[in-house]
């Protein structure tokens, strides 16, 4: 699933462009839902905030990342399992956003929380959860601050090249932390066999949750470097203007 992306024709070339072509995007939109988005990205913006103050101050008090994940799993998972709602954004027509891209983007990281760091203790101290925990904490501040403030029509350059930079590391650091991460896991998941269904049993179906987690690290070689390029094409439209037109998938 993908949408042509004409629209984007030249926006950023002069300040009054600009205006009218957020005026046009609230007017589409619907006050309830500019409403609703701005509320929304200010909640997941503070929360992202707080989340990477607890985290400096863990390090700045403690030294080590040590019991760094325990401190903050709560927010973790609030935010990040509310975000879920970008994939209803997206159904319910408010965000353009395809909704493969936001599935597959919002998905991997709930499985990450909830799956993996979550349901196995021993592997919340290492340093490839630091990794992650740290890309996706600066990208969501930029990201829903991206959103926040051209919602409110005035978005600092600032933030629209931070959106559309800091990716570029991010990404590979916090795909690399999130593989890391679940390649720790698998010794555990093995020896005791967690989330697994073995025959016989009545419904007669059987699952290895150790050979699941195999199959999702092989699946990040084709999903990974098609968000990446998407990013690299939306980063072409947004900073340098340049007109896209993305192929129904
Ligand atoms: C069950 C197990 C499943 C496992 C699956 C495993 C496979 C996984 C493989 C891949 C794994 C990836 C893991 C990810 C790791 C990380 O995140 S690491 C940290 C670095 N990450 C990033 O940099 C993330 C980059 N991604 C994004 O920025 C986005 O999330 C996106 C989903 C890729 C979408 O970007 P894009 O297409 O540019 O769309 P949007 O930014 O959403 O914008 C489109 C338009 O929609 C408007 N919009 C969207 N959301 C909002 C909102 N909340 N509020 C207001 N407006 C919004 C936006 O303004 C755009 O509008 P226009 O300007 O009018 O087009």
């Amino acid at each position: 699933m993908a949408f042509s992306e004409e629209d984007g024709t030249n926006s950023g070339t002069s300040e009054a462009g600009e205006d009218r072509e957020a005026l046009g995007k609230r007017r589409r939109l619907g006050w309830a839902a500019t409403t609703w988005l701005t509320f929304y990205n200010i909640a997941m913006t503070a929360g992202w905030l707080v989340l990477a103050i607890a985290m400096v101050r863990f390090y700045m008090e403690k030294g080590t990342h040590k019991g760094l994940y325990k401190s903050i799993q709560k927010t973790l998972k609030f935010f990040q399992t509310f975000a879920l709602l970008e994939i209803v954004h997206c159904l319910i027509g408010i965000v353009p956003t395809s909704v493969l891209v936001a599935g597959v983007q919002v998905s991997s990281r709930i499985f990450m929380v909830w799956l993996i760091t979550h349901s196995i203790k021993p592997i919340q101290n290492e340093e490839s959860v630091v990794l992650f925990l740290v890309a996706w904490t600066v990208t969501e501040i930029t990201r829903y601050s991206f959103y926040t403030f051209s919602l409110l029509n005035h978005l600092p350059y600032f933030i629209k090249w931070a959106r559309y930079n800091f990716f570029i590391i991010l990404y590979p650091v916090g795909v690399a932390g999130e593989l890391l991460t679940i390649y720790a896991a698998l010794p555990y998941v093995k020896k005791t066999g967690m989330f697994s269904i073995r025959l016989p049993n009545k419904y007669n179906i059987s699952f290895d949750y150790y050979y699941f987690l195999l199959i999702t690290m092989a699946s990040y070689i084709p999903l990974f470097p098609q968000l990446y390029f998407h990013m690299l094409r939306q980063r072409r439209k947004v900073l340098h203007g340049e007109v896209i037109v993305e192929k129904d998938d």
